[in-house]
């Protein structure tokens, strides 16, 4: 079932969409400091966010929000110490939290360095819990989650092939990514899912046919588990440019 187009928005280039893209989070993160006080939100990682993490540091937007009200969590990790190029608490913390000197009880990160992904995963989940205060089964409910997808439509760490698509009892899960012969630490489809936004930042040309598949074509989420996100009860908005959205 195709995504409406409603649920599409179009920038000229990357640029416009990190300041549409900035300009949303400020609302959002507003909004719910205004009605619960705080702001829970899951960074994505990646390449495509640097810019609208960098311009939410910048003196244009850090005066809007009261950053103090805002949780930081990550939707997925790679799987090494937070210093390493490839980790993306290291990329939102260059550009975002150490600019803003938040104070370190607002940044939750995965302790991706513990060497079983497993545990990393699963200490993960005990800080969703406890973060969220959850007792049994409910499910975490982030104000805000932004993912990123691949040229191959995986998302979070949710790639092509994962049986993860299908999860339905973990919150937080490691699974061996053969491409890249490395574990992730991801969120699962049911957190995903059960937050109050979700918006998806894609750029680039070499995405444009696999946006068009997962947003025009048949609901494959094994095969493009970008599908899977589909917010029971919130909003889910693609953030896109033309160079990507060409073949829409
Ligand atoms: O850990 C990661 O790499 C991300 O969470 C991943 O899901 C990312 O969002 C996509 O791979 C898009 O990455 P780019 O923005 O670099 O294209």
């Amino acid at each position: 079932m195709p995504v409406p187009a409603s649920e599409i928005k179009t920038f000229a280039d990357p640029a416009a969409l990190a300041k549409g893209a900035a300009h949303e989070f400020v609302l959002q993160a507003r909004e719910a400091i205004e009605a619960r006080g705080s702001f829970s939100v899951a960074l994505s990682g990646g390449s495509t966010p640097k810019a609208l993490y960098a311009l939410l540091a910048s003196d244009v937007y850090r005066d809007q929000v009261n950053w103090e009200r805002i949780h930081f969590f990550w939707g997925d990790e790679r799987h090494v110490p937070p210093d390493d190029p490839d980790s993306n608490y290291r990329m939102a913390n260059e550009r975002l939290l150490s600019p803003l000197s938040l104070p370190d009880s607002n940044i939750h990160r995965v302790y991706a360095e513990e060497p079983d992904a497993a545990q990393a995963a699963s200490e993960y989940e005990a800080q969703l819990r406890q973060f969220f205060k959850l007792t049994g089964p409910e499910l975490p409910r982030f104000d805000l989650i932004m993912l990123g997808m691949g040229p191959d439509g995986h998302t979070a760490s949710l790639f092509p092939g994962t049986p993860l698509v299908h999860e339905r009892e973990r919150l937080v899960a490691a699974p061996w990514v053969a491409k890249f012969n490395t574990f992730r630490i991801t969120f699962t489809p049911p957190v995903i899912n059960n937050a109050r936004h979700i918006l998806f930042f894609v750029t680039g040309e070499e995405k444009a046919q696999t946006l068009k598949s997962v947003l025009e074509g048949e609901f494959q989420p094994e095969q493009f588990p970008s599908q899977i996100v589909r917010p029971t009860d919130g909003t889910l908005l693609w953030m896109v440019d033309e160079a990507a959205a060409k073949l829409l």
